[in-house]
């Protein structure tokens, strides 16, 4: 095994087809340490939301090598991407919440993906989640009864209650104020470490840069400075 949960070599990736082709991402290499904290910046259209979903297995590898738990995703079946997606955890910059479940309801959901959970044991885990993400008073909830600071607590809590290896986070706090903002990413960072989860997070938010231990910057496709 190797120490790292994401290794890219060479990736590239196109949108089109024929004269319409278009290359969006240009030799992409990097890898991701289990754990590690890494953040995504670049202007926008720069490619990093189809480099996220390429790693989170939404989408196929083209060309070039994607590794995640040492598996291969160039080629991969899609029961294997269906698999990958199961130990990774996404955030995105909206919630993305069901409207019709309260707090305790969309945690959970993520949980009955997985049929060897008995469903009293997925309430008392997605319950402990809410109350690890100050939630616990707010667990019968439905989305519109919440802040946005709060409805994204509630889908951090739905992305790590399965214990994923890596969390996906696109802007995060895009929706939020600057200090709801800066809790979202303090308590990303606290439960990841707890779980060593590592986390990848697109951010445009300078202000929260501070919490990443590696900062890889995309233009035009490209990775043109890996701090
Ligand atoms: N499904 C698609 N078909 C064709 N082109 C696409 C598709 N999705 C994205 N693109 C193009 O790929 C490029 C990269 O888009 P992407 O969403 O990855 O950028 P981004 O860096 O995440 O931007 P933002 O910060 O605005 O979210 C853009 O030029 C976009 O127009």
């Amino acid at each position: 095994m190797t120490d790292f949960i994401v290794g890219i070599t060479n990736l590239n990736h196109y949108f089109g087809k024929q004269t319409l082709k278009s290359q969006i991402l240009f030799d992409i290499s990097f890898n991701i340490k289990y754990g590690e904290i890494v953040t995504m910046t670049g202007p926008s259209g720069s490619g990093k939301t189809t480099l996220l979903t390429l790693i989170g297995g939404l989408r196929s590898v083209q060309q070039g090598s994607l590794k995640f738990l040492d598996q291969e995703l160039y080629g991969a079946s899609n029961d294997k991407l269906v698999e990958v997606r199961r130990h990774i955890g996404y955030i995105f910059q909206t919630h993305n919440l069901l409207n019709f479940l309260t707090s305790r309801q969309n945690v959970q959901m993520s949980l009955e993906l997985d049929n060897s959970i008995p469903k009293w044991e997925a309430r008392k885990k997605s319950e402990a989640m809410l109350h690890a993400v100050k939630l616990g008073n707010r667990i019968n909830c439905y989305p519109s009864e919440l802040s946005g600071g709060q409805k994204q607590r509630v889908a951090i809590a739905r992305a790590l209650v399965s214990h994923p290896k890596l969390i996906l986070a696109d802007e995060p706090t895009a929706a939020l104020d600057s200090k709801s903002g800066r809790d979202i990413v303090n308590l990303m960072q606290l439960l990841a470490k707890e779980q060593n989860c590592a986390i990848l997070m697109v951010t445009h938010d300078n202000r929260i840069l501070d919490i990443s231990e590696r900062i890889i910057h995309i233009e035009d496709g490209r990775i043109v400075k890996k701090v």
